[in-house]
């Protein structure tokens, strides 16, 4: 049976009083490819958050790849991409390629020294993400979209085992988004990477993921995304109209 590398039991969590995550369980096996989604403010980044210890869980556990949350210390093995990239000041010190390279570093015990294969993987990374020919500007003369690419290429450079990223193509031009979608696809089919990844993009993890989570502070939906568009539970939860825009498959 394949490892568990993320698990929630009973996850609540609230800001200044009010509840965000109530009761949240789930589990994501090693080779899933799991799609959260759900309406503005229903907690899918403070679930992501939480998952990754940056916010304190009221009640409920955490465990990655098998052990606590607090006792997890191989964080190389995990790639995070937070939502509301913060836009690089124009002087910001490091090219795009640098940037990249950065992926590499967390991987590495000190001293942090180059090793084979890292400029194949940063090459390979800066190919795949069509940013090779930007790799000498400075990130913070790029366009939203080139930054977004670059900051991709920064979590995934370094083949993290499970890659939790949150909303990670909103700033893509619809070519880039497909063909991220179908690295991403690649990345958990040939190489076993997990993929967590929050969206609006309902369409795209519909096509893509193994997995479909639904969250509106609490789970509202786990399943494949055919089993919640044929679910007549869902089509009484949500009524039909609402149903049929979150399946349309435009
Ligand atoms: N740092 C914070 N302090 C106080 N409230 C917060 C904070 N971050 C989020 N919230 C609130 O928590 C709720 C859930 O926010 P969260 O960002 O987790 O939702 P989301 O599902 O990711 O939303 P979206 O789809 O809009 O990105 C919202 O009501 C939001 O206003």
């Amino acid at each position: 049976m394949s490892l568990d590398l993320v698990a929630t039991t009973e996850l609540c969590f609230s800001y200044n009083g009010a509840e965000v995550l109530d009761k949240v369980s789930f589990r994501v096996r090693q080779g899933d490819y799991l799609g959260i989604v759900g309406p503005n403010g229903s907690g899918k980044s403070t679930l992501v958050k939480t998952i990754l210890g940056l916010n304190r869980p009221a009640h409920g556990t955490v465990t990655l790849f098998g052990n606590p949350q607090e006792q997890f210390a191989d964080w190389q093995k995990i790639g995070y991409l937070p939502q509301r990239l913060k836009f690089f000041n124009p002087n910001f010190p490091a090219t795009v390629e640098e940037l990249v390279r950065l992926g590499l570093l967390a991987g590495k015990n000190f001293p942090k020294r180059r090793a084979r294969g890292d400029d194949a993987a940063v090459e390979e990374t800066l190919a795949i993400m069509g940013i090779a020919d930007i790799r000498k500007r400075l990130i913070g003369e790029l366009s939203g979209g080139q930054q977004q690419r670059a900051l991709l290429a920064r979590a995934i450079v370094g083949r993290p085992e499970l890659l939790i990223m949150d909303e990670p193509t909103t700033a893509l031009d619809p070519e880039t988004r497909e063909r991220f979608y179908e690295l991403l696809q690649l990345l958990n089919r040939e190489r076993n990477t997990t993929v967590i990844l929050v969206t609006h993009d309902t369409w795209s993890i519909g096509k893509y993921a193994t997995r479909f989570l639904y969250i509106d502070k609490r789970v509202v939906f786990d399943g494949t995304f055919d089993q919640f568009c044929q679910s007549e539970e869902m089509t009484g939860f949500f009524g039909e109209h609402a149903q049929h825009i979150i399946c349309h498959r435009h």
